[in-house]
């Protein structure tokens, strides 16, 4: 927006500014959750995974989550954009939209493709050095029938192989380093850090700016132009029906004056569930072999060089697989991640193995992000309402994903390994058992899409020819709320390409 000179900028975030050297370190990102660069977020009791409140973690720094993910640079696939279109949301089809992915992709190994962009800001790359782990975990992923997939962004998914990262010189780069960092001298942009929005002020049916606490003292802001709401899909709602826009029932039951009635807001919420088989094993194995000293060695590495097993995110060898027969298109996303570790890495093992991903990348279940109360400083009820889709087509798709897993560890290529299937999925047999391990043990892989739903029908929020609030003047949203579903990937990549045509749409 500020590449325009005659536009003066305001840029508010409400986390610190600078990026921790965890968010610079490929092999560090898991660090930085439940830390205070995380909005530390939790569903509420999930009523289908045994009353469990499942840990949602949203970056609270400059880049978002951008700047705390994996860094797995994955598109949807064209069945994603055309049935966007098809649902109301016109421009927005596979052949819309694979423009404005190349136009930030700055893709070397792929620049000849013509899905693919070379000049972009955002550097799109190969891990620089897999792990044998990795490499072994593709081989067994082949051996079990999967091809290999040199391009999981080219429009096919299917296959296994290894991920593309938003990554330069062993370094995570993304939004806040490839896009604000080269432009923040721009003397029409402004950035303000600590600065938590708390309310947009509205008058005579035009938002005029917004309301912001910095160091806990308010502050003002006000737009001659317009504001545009880029806080992720808990904040951006979150934020709209505390100033009064949403659906009037329920901000009026939280004593909000309703400002405008959108019913839309809070709904339609999506996301990618996650359910992980570890298989233990003892032979030095991945990083999950590591010691302490070698751990130590590898981050002095990064830390000279970047360089290493501390320049790798561990959630690249992967995937997209179909849970079972007679799908038009995979349902699961899979990772062969080399440790066996519990929910993403907060518990580890004692011995090494590996801990294979299983993505429902099309989820039928769908839930409501509500208040709990006028505060802004109290977190808003997230409510995914995992596997409640009445076919029970969810469920299936994970414990199909279990048996795909151990279809994989059972490969002539990971034998040498004998590796054991670990507590508590290994004692699951009947399918029963492992609908009843999928309940107790799945996780959020990160992914909430679609509170603020871009459409036309009655329920849609956001308007896809501009990315306007509907029947609201002075309000655009920039971020994954607006998707008007999930789409079957990593959603960062098509995160890039709204924020492109939402500039687009500004310039315009
Ligand atoms: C741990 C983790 C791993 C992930 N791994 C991957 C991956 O490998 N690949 C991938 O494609 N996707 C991944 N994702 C998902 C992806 O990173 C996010 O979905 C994407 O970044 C969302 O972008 P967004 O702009 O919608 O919101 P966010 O990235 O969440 O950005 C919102 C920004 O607004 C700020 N903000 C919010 N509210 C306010 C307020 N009231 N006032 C001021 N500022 C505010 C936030 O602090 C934040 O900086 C991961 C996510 C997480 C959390």
């Amino acid at each position: 927006m500020s590449a325009d000179e005659n536009r003066k900028v305001l840029l508010l975030e409400a986390g610190p500014d600078g990026m921790p050297v965890a968010a610079r370190m490929p092999g560090a990102w898991i660090s930085l959750i439940d830390t205070e660069y995380d909005w530390k977020y939790h569903t509420v009791p999930q009523a289908n995974c045994l009353g469990r409140r499942i840990a949602w973690p949203r970056g609270k720094l400059l880049g978002g989550s951008g700047s705390t993910n994996a860094l797995v640079y994955m598109r949807g696939t064209p069945s994603d954009y055309d049935r966007w279109r098809s649902k109301g949301c016109e421009g927005w089809g596979w052949d819309d939209v694979v423009p404005w992915f190349r136009k930030s992709e700055n893709n070397p190994r792929l620049a000849e493709s013509p899905v693919h962009g070379s000049s972009g800001e955002l550097p799109v790359v190969d891990v620089p050095d897999h792990d044998p782990a990795e490499e072994l975990w593709v081989e067994a992923a082949q051996e079990y029938g999967l091809p290999y997939n040199p391009d999981f962004n080219s429009g096919d998914q299917y296959g296994c192989g290894f991920f593309q990262v938003f990554m330069k010189d062993g370094e995570r780069d993304g939004p806040a380093t490839a896009f604000l960092d080269p432009v923040r001298a721009r003397p029409n942009l402004t950035v303000v850090t600590s600065a938590f929005v708390t309310r947009l002020l509205v008058e005579n049916g035009r938002v005029r700016g917004v309301e912001y606490l910095r160091n806990g003292k308010p502050e003002t802001a006000m737009a001659d132009a317009e504001v545009v709401l880029a806080g992720g899909t808990i904040n951006t709602p979150h934020l709209m029906m505390l100033s009064g826009i949403g659906p009037a029932d329920h901000l009026t039951e939280h004593g909000i004056a309703v400002v405008h009635d959108l019913p839309g807001v809070g709904q339609s919420m999506q996301d990618h569930l996650n359910c992980v088989v570890t298989f233990v094993t003892n032979e030095k194995f991945g990083i999950g072999g590591m010691t302490a000293a070698e751990f130590e060695q590898a981050t002095a590495e990064w830390s000279d060089s970047r360089t290493g097993p501390m320049a790798n995110p561990w959630s690249t060898s992967g995937g997209h697989a179909n849970s079972r027969p007679g799908l038009a298109e995979p349902d699961l996303q899979i990772y062969g991640i080399a440790t066996p570790h519990r929910d993403h890495a907060r518990y580890m093992s004692t011995v090494p193995g590996l801990s294979m991903f299983n993505v429902l990348q099309r989820p039928k279940s769908s839930g409501t992000l509500t208040l709990r109360s006028a505060d802004p400083l109290m977190h808003p009820a997230i409510d995914p309402n995992y596997l409640s889709d009445p076919d029970g087509e969810d469920m299936r798709s994970l414990v199909g994903g279990v048996e795909l897993s151990r279809g994989i560890a059972a490969t002539k290529t990971l034998a040498p390994l004998r590796l054991r299937e670990a507590f508590p999925s290994g004692e699951a047999k009947t399918k029963e058992e492992i609908a009843q391990f999928v309940r107790a043990q799945c996780q959020s892989i990160y992914h909430p899409t679609s509170t603020c739903r871009m459409g036309t029908d009655d329920m849609a929020v956001t308007d896809p020819a501009t990315l306007k609030v509907r029947g609201l003047d002075g309000l655009r949203i920039c971020d994954a709320s607006v998707f008007p579903d999930v789409v079957a990937s990593n959603i960062m990549a098509t995160v890039l390409m709204v924020a492109e045509r939402g500039a687009d749409f500004i310039q315009q």
